[in-house]
């Protein structure tokens, strides 16, 4: 089920796309680290391959000085061969190790986000689905997509730039002390100004971006919910004010993103000022000591082009201030989700249940939600369901039904009570055994972008397509799945293949019946399903249920009918059939 939020709730103080904790910098680099580590001796290859470009760029512009000062200069035309020579081959070997460097670097920084991402999601599918209804699926998105991307730069590419444009730096200002040390420190004296200029940069443009980045959030958590709901939007008109909607959370972005990037943009802005600037008090310096024979021309046109060469390393070093910023804004999201925990979990010692008969019972059971106002949405729920009996749950809306459902397959724990399956209690056995043993059929058919074969087999992988084929006539699905162009191989999806809710249903009761587990939970099986239908999936229905013991939601008196006992819950609870009590 989609919920549909009321738009009004998007106001810039909406909590569920709030400002992530504030995180240090070092702290995001402890965090993130360990998923860089297996790739640590790649990243090494890629700083020295950096490097090595950086050390080929500096004899190139030796061997350049060599040229003017030795062929230009005098017009010595024989000297030129052997230089070009020289430096036709220290470009090609500089071209090709900046190359494997940065094709390195790359692939270091890409196995980091698929790494991460991946160590994410994993996360996220150890909670139970109701702990991720708390947030915009949108705004988790962004936090798996460009959050990631951010640490990224920090973590891997960051180590990398660092490091690299570090050695660069000292190859490139060791080559400008050789050429001429007093010209050199006259540089060098005044290079603290960029440190303190990175140091303001970085620090603004982090706050800036922790907004940008919950921005980033809201504006692919408003995209996916107006997609997910347009069939609502269509049918009431409400397009214009979507795209409004979609529009107001982009424009906030915008000014966001331009407020981040007025402050990160104005820093090399004035990196290329003071470049301009040193240029000038260089050639200044550079004629008086060519004027004195302490410097030749191509000396000091090679000192300007290692000055020229020492800004670049500069700029992305401080740069990477810039950079540091707004990958800890995304860092501190990403960290905020993987806070999240559990509280459905394997007990330590926790013994799986073995072949499981099918006694169900829930005692003094008392459940509630900690996202809500707190009361308890279910109170002293008690009974007793037999191996291959079926119970019917039933009452109005809210009353707990879906709740209860959530019990049984420990989507959540009670509060008080018990859940016993075999006289197990629930919290004492592993997760995956109750899930091996109970199949849940919930509301919604949930179907994934996938052949129907994968879809019925999405709970056993390893079904024969005999099997699968037998689960489909079981389900009644087998008629219209063969008169499918593709059969079982087509697509939900593809070509716009969308099946009835009706056809749908069956392919899910199909899963079910492959699954084969001793328990099932039927969570409203003709919900949603016109008359017709629903009479389609009755039959199916009891084929399913035969023999295994089921809770059996539902509101449809002949569904009901089917059960050997009736739970009705909300108000005050009417029970009747021998086992219930
Ligand atoms: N994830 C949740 N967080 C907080 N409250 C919840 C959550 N899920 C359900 N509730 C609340 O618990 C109560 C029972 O909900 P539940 O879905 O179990 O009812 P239901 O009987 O299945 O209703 P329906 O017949 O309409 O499906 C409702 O008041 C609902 O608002």
């Amino acid at each position: 089920m989609h919920t549909t939020r009321n738009p009004a709730a998007t106001s810039a103080d909406d909590p569920l796309v709030a400002l992530a904790p504030a995180v240090a910098p070092r702290e995001v680099f402890r965090r993130f680290w360990p998923w860089v580590r297996p790739d640590r001796r790649w990243l090494l290859a890629a700083t020295l391959l950096l490097a090595a470009g950086a050390g080929g760029e500096v004899v190139t512009v030796w061997l350049f000085k060599d040229l003017i000062d030795q062929v230009l200069v005098p017009r010595h035309l024989a000297a030129f061969w052997p230089l070009a020579g020289w430096m036709a081959a220290v470009g090609t070997a500089t071209g090709l190790l900046t190359f494997l460097g940065d094709y390195t670097a790359t692939r270091v920084a890409e196995r980091f986000i698929l790494r991460l991402r991946t160590a994410c999601v994993a996360h996220l599918h150890t909670l139970p689905p109701d702990t991720l209804r708390t947030r915009w699926h949108g705004d988790v998105l962004a936090r798996l997509t460009s959050d990631i991307e951010r640490i990224e730069s920090f973590v891997a590419s960051g180590v990398i730039d660092v490091a690299s444009a570090l050695i660069s730096l000292v190859f490139f200002a060791s080559a400008a002390l050789v050429l001429s040390w007093r010209l050199a420190l006259a540089v060098f004296v005044v290079s603290p100004v960029f440190w303190f200029a990175a140091r303001h940069f970085g620090g603004r443009v982090q706050r800036l971006s922790r907004e940008a980045r919950r921005r980033d959030g809201r504006v692919t958590a408003v995209v996916e919910e107006s997609l997910a709901n347009a069939p609502v939007t269509h049918a009431y008109n409400q397009q214009r004010r979507e795209v409004g909607r979609i529009r107001r959370e982009g424009e906030a972005l915008l000014r966001a993103e331009l407020a981040t990037a007025r402050v990160a943009a104005a820093y090399p802005a004035l990196l290329d000022v003071l470049e301009v600037l040193g240029g000038l008090v260089v050639v200044g310096l550079g004629a008086f000591e060519l004027s004195r024979g302490a410097l030749t021309v191509g000396g000091l046109l090679a000192f300007a082009a290692f000055l020229a060469q020492l800004f670049g390393p500069i700029q992305r070093l401080s740069g990477l201030a810039t950079v540091f910023g707004a990958a800890s804004a995304g860092a501190e999201r990403v960290i905020d989700l993987a806070r999240l925990r559990s509280p459905v979990l394997d007990r330590p010692g926790a013994v799986p249940l073995r072949t499981v008969r099918g006694e169900l019972s829930c005692t003094g059971v008392r459940a509630s939600y900690a996202t809500g106002d707190g009361a308890p949405v279910l109170r002293d729920v008690t009974f007793r369901v037999a191996p291959g009996e079926v119970l019917a749950v039933t009452g109005p809306s809210g009353a707990g039904k879906s709740t209860l459902a959530k019990l049984l397959v420990r989507f959540m724990d009670p509060d008080a009570g018990a859940v016993r399956l075999d006289g197990v209690d629930l919290r004492e056995t592993t997760l995956a055994s109750v899930r091996q043993a109970v199949t849940l059929l919930p509301q919604a058919s949930q179907l994934f972008s996938a052949s129907i074969r994968d879809n019925i087999a999405y709970g056993r992988p390893d079904a024969t397509d005999a099997e699968i084929v037998q689960a489909a006539r079981d389900a009644d699905a087998h008629g219209f799945i063969t008169a499918l162009p593709d059969g079982y191989e087509s697509v939900l999806g593809e070509h716009g293949l969308q099946l009835s809710g009706g056809q749908n249903r069956r392919i899910t009761i199909a899963r079910a019946f492959l699954r084969a587990t001793p328990v099932l939970v039927l969570d409203e099986p003709t919900a949603g399903l016109d008359r017709a239908a629903a009479l389609r999936v009755i039959a199916p229905l009891r084929r399913l249920m035969a023999g295994r013991t089921t809770v059996l939601i539902t509101h449809d008196p002949q569904l009901a009918a089917l059960a050997d006992a009736v739970l009705t819950l909300g108000g005050a609870e009417l029970r009747t059939g021998a086992e219930a009590c």
